[in-house]
Parts: C-alpha cells; sequence; structure tokens
C-alpha cells in the first residue's frame, strides 16, 4: 500500500493559507505507517485530513493510493479505502448495531463479520467496549463510548488507510494503550496533541505551523495575475 501527497494547498475563504505544497510519502512494505499530524490549534490538521478524504476541496496538489488518484477510484470508493474517523462521530437515530448491519450491507453479501477478526464488536470488546452499549441509542452513548464505537466501525470497514482525528481524545489512559496497540498495526494519518503518543505510535510526522494570511483578497483567489 502506497499513499503519496504531492504539493497540496489550501486556502481559506478569506485568504487565509493553511499549509502550502504538503507532500508525504508513506508505504507499509516495511510494516504499517503511522504518520502523526500535529500543530497548534486552528493550524488545519483536521482541514488536511478531510483534504486527504476528498470531503473538503483543496487548491492544488494530487493525492495517491497504489499511484491511482481519486478520480480513478471514483469518490465514493476513495473514502472507503481512504477512511476519515471524525473526532466526535455524529449522533445519528437508531443504536450503533443497526448502522453496523446497515453498512455491513453494502459490502459484498458473502462477507460475514460476526466473530471475524473485522466485527465491529468484537473489536471494541478488546477495547473494554461492553458488546450491550451496541443496543443503546447513540444519542445515550458516553463520548468515550462512541469514540470506540467509531474507530471500531472504521477499522471493520477494513479501509488501506485510516485518517484519525484525536482517536483517544476521550479515552482514560489504560483504555487509550489498547487502542493504540490495534490501531497502530494499521495505517493510520493520526492527529495528535500528545508528545508522548507521538513518540508511541508514529513512524513519521507532519507539522503544521501556524496559518499564515496570503495577503490576497479572497476575491482576487483563482483570478489570472494582473499584468
Ligand atoms: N469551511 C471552512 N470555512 C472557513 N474556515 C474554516 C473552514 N473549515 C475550517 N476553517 C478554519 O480553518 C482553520 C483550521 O481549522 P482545523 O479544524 O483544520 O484546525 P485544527 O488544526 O484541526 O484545529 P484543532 O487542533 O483546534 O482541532 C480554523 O481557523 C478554522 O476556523
Amino acid at each position: 500500500m502506497r499513499f503519496e501527497v504531492d504539493g497540496l494547498t489550501k486556502t481559506l475563504p478569506d485568504g487565509t493559507r493553511l499549509f502550502d505544497g504538503l507532500s508525504l510519502r508513506a508505504d507499509d512494505t516495511a510494516g504499517p505507517f503511522v504518520v502523526a499530524v500535529r500543530g497548534p490549534s486552528g493550524a488545519g490538521k483536521t482541514t488536511l485530513l478531510k483534504c486527504l478524504a476528498e470531503l473538503v476541496p483543496f487548491d492544488a496538489g494530487t493525492v495517491r493510493l497504489n499511484s491511482k488518484t481519486p478520480a480513478q477510484f471514483g469518490i465514493p470508493e476513495w473514502r472507503s479505502r481512504v477512511l476519515y474517523v471524525p473526532q466526535r462521530p455524529p449522533v445519528l437515530g437508531g443504536t450503533p448495531a443497526e448502522f453496523a448491519a446497515t453498512i455491513a450491507g453494502f459490502r459484498s453479501q458473502r462477507t460475514k463479520l460476526a466473530g471475524s477478526a473485522l466485527d465491529p464488536v468484537a473489536v471494541a470488546e478488546r477495547w473494554n467496549l461492553d458488546p450491550a452499549a451496541w443496543d443503546r441509542p447513540w444519542s445515550q452513548l458516553s463520548g468515550g463510548e462512541l469514540q470506540r464505537v467509531a474507530l471500531a466501525l472504521a477499522i471493520s470497514r477494513g479501509p488501506g488507510v485510516l485518517l484519525l482525528d484525536e482517536p483517544t481524545s476521550a479515552l482514560d489512559p489504560e483504555t487509550c494503550r489498547l487502542v493504540e496497540a490495534d490501531l497502530r498495526v494499521r495505517n493510520c494519518i493520526w492527529i495528535t496533541h500528545d508528545p508522548a503518543q507521538e513518540l508511541r505510535v508514529a513512524t513519521a510526522s507532519i507539522v503544521l505551523g501556524r496559518p499564515c494570511s496570503t495577503g490576497v483578497d479572497a476575491e482576487e483567489l483563482g483570478r489570472p495575475a494582473a499584468r
């Protein structure tokens, strides 16, 4: 699995440049890669992950998985292979078990998850999440329960690269270590504010600085340079 980013540039509507010409090469021939993303609050870390997942547009640059672009995969397929896991999953109607059944239904009819290494309930049980939590309404789950459900669902989908937005921010230290152990054996791009966690899990790092103004009025962006 090879994940490549070349010259990624993102400017906000007000002309603030979050990142400019960002490049990354990661492959798992020598073992899974875990690329830590760090930087001050507001630096653009979440926006970077959303750009990589093709959830928000960017100004310039290319992203490839095994030499194929998102357009070549098709955007829905890209998003399932390069899977963004938000810090706080949106609270949906129904229960996580119902949601898991729905997304399992989207997969090959031949794939049976229950009891397998990719069964989300079994994955989350390794992180001390009571299986009964899957049958409670989303709205009744704690922050830490929601975070483990979202991560287990993401792993169960078997993506090529997980884009993790502070995946352990709501977990106690012991549970955090259990989750880390399962995530670090997968290809991840992982936002963390914790230098100790970065040391434990990262094989490489991206550091974003404070965003800077381009000095260009938003309305001028995209116009040809004046002669
Ligand atoms: N759609 C948008 N329109 C305008 N500004 C946006 C948009 N999305 C994000 N921003 C701004 O971009 C900046 C970077 O946001 P982002 O969430 O990527 O930062 P972050 O580094 O993940 O921050 P934190 O560590 O606080 O989570 C922020 O100033 C944010 O307000």
